[in-house]
This record gives structure tokens, C-alpha cells and sequence, in this order.
């Protein structure tokens, strides 16, 4: 893999975010998210890759949306042979109520490292690289949350354990209080959401939770650049999913370690922030037409993570977006 791909795709997640925030509050999220994909796809085609989508937006009866199994990038010869992850917003809502929280997110990797399954629900739990090797999403909350805490060194009532705000966690979220510890709920975004257990300074030990599979495949990709641990699992609610699943060759239910959704150290991540987060800035305006973002990249191999702010110059650069 060409290291420089891993800067190139700062400018993947910054044309999505870009494009997207143009929609920031306007109440319409699925403007919001085509934005999105329109940069990221168009900036994607730009990259020496022959990169094939193998979990995002959805089924290819879904397109435009960056779909599963879609083609993108130069397609030369001499082309990388990449899979690629891709969740144009981690946040649609959040975009299109001008809430907080709000992300571009990729990974790349070379060709079959990268897991390709269906635009379903994932079970998940990541942590930190302290808590490393302390956690088995086969075993219950409280097992995890017990060897968490000894790996930390921590009272179980100092563990920070995050997930998101939904019904189906009532169970979940009744276990940890049993358990005493504290407990942060999040609207929306994931990714971010597991990523955060890396930094020591958002005060998050844990992420729990079912959310999207595709935001699963990108959280792992980030942590293992980050030197955490993700594993997942996927959820199938309608039987067509159990099919999908059959016919791309995954299976439902069963954990998946970091090198199931993540093979190897030749892994790219790249994210911008849209609205403000706990990771990222989001896009804020200047005058004279500027914009600045603020993204962060990493790659596995080195463990190198580059937090990077650009100034854009809109009217100097093309528009993505179909939507106008
Ligand atoms: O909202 P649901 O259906 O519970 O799904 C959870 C998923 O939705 C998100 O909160 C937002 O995802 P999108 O913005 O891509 O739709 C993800 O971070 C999370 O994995």
C-alpha cells in the first residue's frame, strides 16, 4: 500500500464533510447524506486505486448511494487492489437537525482485508489499548465490565461504559446500573463513539451496543490503528438479511475479532468532522469564501495518527453535489 493513500484520504472524508454541512439544519437528511456521498465518491475516483466498496450505503438497488460492491477510484493498470468501507455521514440526523456529532468516516485496505457483509445491525463492544484482550462479546455486559475494570485498574463505579440512546439497550443499560457504573448514552454516531474509548481524556472505558455492521467494520479499522480492540457481531432482524448474509458468505451471530473485520496491518482510516464532536471540529465558515475542517488519519502499520485542519477556498473548488 502507497502511505501517501492514507493523506489522500483526509481529502475523501474533507469533500464529504464539506459537502454535506452545505445542508447543516436544513431538515432533510437524505440531502444531506447524497451530498456527502457525491464528494466522497468523486474525490474517491480521483485516487490510483481500483477499490471496491464492501460495506456502506446500502444494496446496489439503492444507488446512487455508495453501495455495496460498487467500483471506485482510477481502475488503471497499475491501480491499488483495495477495499474500501465507506459511511459518507455518521449522522445523518444530526446533520439535518444541525445537532452535534456529525462525521465523514473511510477505511481502506488491501483487497479481501476488509470484511464484506450486508447493510445491517452489529452487535458491538470496543475499548481502549489498555483494556486490550479484557473483553468477549461472547461473555456477558458484566463479565466485560468486571475485567475492563481490572485491566484499568479501576473501580467498576469509575468505568465510563457509552452506547447508544435506543430501546433495544434497556436491557444493557439496566445491567450496567445494577453494576454501579456510569453510564453515557449518545443520539447517534458510533464510530466517533468508539474511537473516543482510545482517548484517555473523553473519559469513555467502553463502547457497548447494536448499531449499523457498516460503522462496526470502520470503528474496527480505526482501533486497530489506534492499538484498541473492537469485536462484533451481526444482528439479523428480517430474514432477508439472514439470506444477504448466506449469499455474501458471513455468518449471523457469531463474534468476529478484530482480524475477522480487519485483516492485517495495511489498514487505512480517515475522518472529518461535520458538526462538532468530541474527536473532530466540525466545519466552521470563515469570510472570503473559506472554510476549515478538521480531520484525522491513521494508519495500523506505524500507528501514526495525524489530526489535520485545512483552510478551503469554496470558491476555488468544484462543486460535488447533484442535489442543486
Ligand atoms: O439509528 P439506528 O437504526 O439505531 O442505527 C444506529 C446507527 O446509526 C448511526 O447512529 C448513524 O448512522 P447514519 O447517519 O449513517 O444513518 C450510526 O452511528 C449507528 O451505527
Amino acid at each position: 500500500m502507497d502511505r501517501n493513500l492514507a493523506l489522500n484520504l483526509a481529502r475523501v472524508t474533507e469533500a464529504a464533510s464539506l459537502e454535506s454541512a452545505k445542508y447543516l439544519g436544513r431538515g432533510d437528511k437524505n440531502i444531506a447524506d447524497q451530498a456527502a456521498v457525491d464528494g466522497m465518491r468523486a474525490m474517491l475516483d480521483t485516487l490510483n486505486i481500483n477499490g471496491v466498496v464492501v460495506i456502506g450505503e446500502g444494496e446496489m438497488d439503492e444507488a446512487p448511494m455508495l453501495y455495496i460492491g460498487e467500483r471506485i477510484g482510477k481502475q488503471n493498470e497499475n491501480s491499488l487492489e483495495v477495499d474500501i468501507a465507506v459511511d459518507p455521514v455518521d449522522g445523518t440526523s444530526c446533520v439535518a437537525k444541525g445537532l452535534p456529532n456529525a462525521v465523514s468516516v473511510v477505511a481502506i485496505a488491501p483487497r479481501g482485508h476488509l470484511l464484506n457483509a450486508p447493510d445491517m445491525y452489529m452487535d458491538k463492544i470496543a475499548v481502549g489499548p489498555k483494556a486490550k484482550g479484557a473483553i468477549d462479546l461472547n461473555e456477558s455486559v458484566k463479565y466485560n465490565i468486571i475485567n475492563v475494570a481490572k485491566a484499568l485498574n479501576k473501580n467498576i463505579e469509575d468505568l465510563t461504559v457509552s452506547m447508544l440512546d435506543r430501546e433495544r439497550h434497556e436491557g444493557i443499560i439496566k445491567e450496567c446500573r445494577e453494576l454501579g457504573v456510569r453510564i453515557k448514552l449518545f443520539q447517534e454516531g458510533d464510530v466517533a463513539a468508539a474511537i473516543a474509548t482510545c482517548f484517555e481524556e473523553t473519559g469513555v472505558d467502553i463502547m457497548l451496543g447494536i448499531g449499523g455492521a457498516p460503522e462496526g467494520v470502520i470503528a474496527a479499522a480505526a482501533l486497530k490503528c489506534l492499538g484498541g480492540e473492537f469485536q462484533g457481531k451481526l444482528v439479523a432482524y428480517e430474514e432477508e438479511e439472514i439470506v444477504r448474509c448466506k449469499s455474501m458468505n458471513v455468518e449471523v451471530d457469531k463474534v468476529m475479532y478484530m482480524e475477522d473485520l480487519v485483516k492485517g496491518n495495511q489498514v487505512y482510516f480517515a475522518a472529518t468532522g461535520i458538526s462538532d464532536g468530541e474527536l473532530l471540529r466540525g466545519i466552521t465558515y470563515g469570510s472570503n469564501n473559506t472554510a476549515k475542517t478538521h480531520s484525522v488519519v491513521m494508519r495500523a502499520e506505524t500507528g501514526t495518527v495525524r489530526f489535520i485542519e485545512s483552510i478551503h477556498r469554496l470558491d476555488k473548488k468544484p462543486c460535488y453535489t447533484k442535489n442543486e
